[in-house]
């Protein structure tokens, strides 16, 4: 870890004074005029973990700048950006919304400016109800693998009576349950294993109750920058046996095993668990999810039902989620600066062959 860190220094430091980067505007030899302007909106957490060093200097490097949007003053009065990126969360997150007529007249106004992402798309993203919703009917007949979401209800009150439910629904103990809304809370993250019909009493609607899948101990991250998709291994809960099923009852929190520093990726594991999910399969499923959810920026959390060959189920989808964790000095995306600078150089391109055909 710590060479990781003594390595990762070195190198931004590198990279710093081999640009003589500075933040003053002046154009160091080695860096391109500026060819794209990205104003973002982002939580100071966000802006901490995303935009660490070595990204702004290899951006620059590309004549790409990040420039942060005043939220008390109106984006027109702003920029000119040529990509707006944003993250935002609870009061704040309500504000892009009430001010989004705003957002899509100042895009109606400047068509070249790209959203990452449009509003209406990520809110679909904060409910996990809807999050999930059409991925099954994904048509991915031709490849070498099949997806599928866990069999879900949810419980907005009531959760006594959601027992009864749940059994009508047909889904099956353990049930994981799940808050339905995603605020960018830990609250939100909070999530708990309920063995019994009883034991869902004790839970706080709103909520979404899923069914246990085993898969093995072991989850696929797969993260989605435009058109490039990486996937990494995180460790997952472990299988329930049916020993566990009826002996077991009662609700219990689970901690957040995949964020957890320790990654699954160098591992001693089982092979038909730890085989990552064939990349024709994930190129077709992320080019399909991409036109589902309207978006660029997003991860999939996957796992491989134990005992098949390439049955996956998705489990969750996070927009914009976290790439890099700085405490560790862990990019849980790996590379995740090249390809965001490729992306947006990728961006600025296009917008200049757009410009010079018109
Ligand atoms: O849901 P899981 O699969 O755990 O993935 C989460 C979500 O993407 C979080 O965003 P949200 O709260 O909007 O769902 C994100 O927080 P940020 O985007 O604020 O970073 C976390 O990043 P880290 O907190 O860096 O781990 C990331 O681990
Ligand atoms: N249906 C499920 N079956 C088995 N494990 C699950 C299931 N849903 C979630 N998990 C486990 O719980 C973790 C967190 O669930 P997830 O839906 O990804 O919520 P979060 O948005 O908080 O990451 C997953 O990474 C996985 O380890
Ligand atoms: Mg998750
Ligand atoms: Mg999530």
């Amino acid at each position: 870890m710590f060479g990781t860190l003594a390595s990762g220094e070195l190198e931004t430091a590198r990279l710093r004074r081999d640009l003589g980067f500075s933040c003053g505007g002046i154009r160091m030899e080695g860096e391109q005029t500026q060819k794209l302007v990205v104003g973002y909106a982002l939580t100071p957490k966000k802006k901490k973990s995303f935009l660490q060093p070595k990204l702004e200097v290899l951006a620059r490097r590309k004549g790409i700048c990040f420039v942060p949007i005043d939220l008390n003053r109106p984006l027109s009065e702003q920029g000119p950006f040529d990509v707006v990126l944003h993250k935002l969360l609870g009061k704040e997150w309500q504000d892009v919304i009430e001010v989004s007529g705003c957002l899509l007249d100042y895009q109606q106004k400047h068509p070249e400016v790209t959203v990452l992402d449009p509003p209406g798309a990520i809110q679909r993203i904060h409910n996990r109800q809807s999050m999930l919703e059409g991925l099954a009917d994904l048509n991915l007949s031709d490849c070498s693998g099949s997806i599928f979401v866990p069999k879900q209800m949810v419980v907005l009150k009531d959760s006594a009576s959601s027992a009864d439910r749940a059994v009508e629904a047909g889904l099956k103990f353990p049930l994981v349950a799940k808050p339905l809304w995603i605020d960018g809370t830990a609250k939100s993250h909070q999530l708990f294993l309920a063995y019994d019909r009883r034991s869902l009493a004790e839970l706080d609607p709103p909520l979404v109750l899923q069914e246990f899948v085993n898969h093995g101990g072991v989850m696929f991250k797969v993260f989605v920058v435009g058109d490039t998709i990486k996937v990494v291994r995180r460790f997952s809960l472990p299988n329930i046996s049916n020993c566990e099923k009826g002996k077991v009852d009662g609700v219990f929190q689970f901690p957040r095993v995949s964020s957890a520093a320790a990654s699954a990726d160098n591992a001693d594991l089982d092979p038909s668990v730890a085989e990552l999910p064939p990349k024709p399969f994930l190129e077709a499923l992320a080019k399909e999810l991409r036109i589902l959810l309207r978006l660029r920026l997003f991860n999939i959390d996957m796992i491989r039902e134990h005992g098949s060959k390439n049955v996956f189920y998705v489990i969750d989808i996070n927009y914009f989620p976290g790439l890099y964790l700085k405490l560790f000095c862990y990019a849980k995306m790996p590379d995740y600066e090249q390809v965001f600078v490729d992306f947006f150089h990728d961006m600025a391109q296009a917008k200049q062959k757009k410009r010079h055909c018109k």
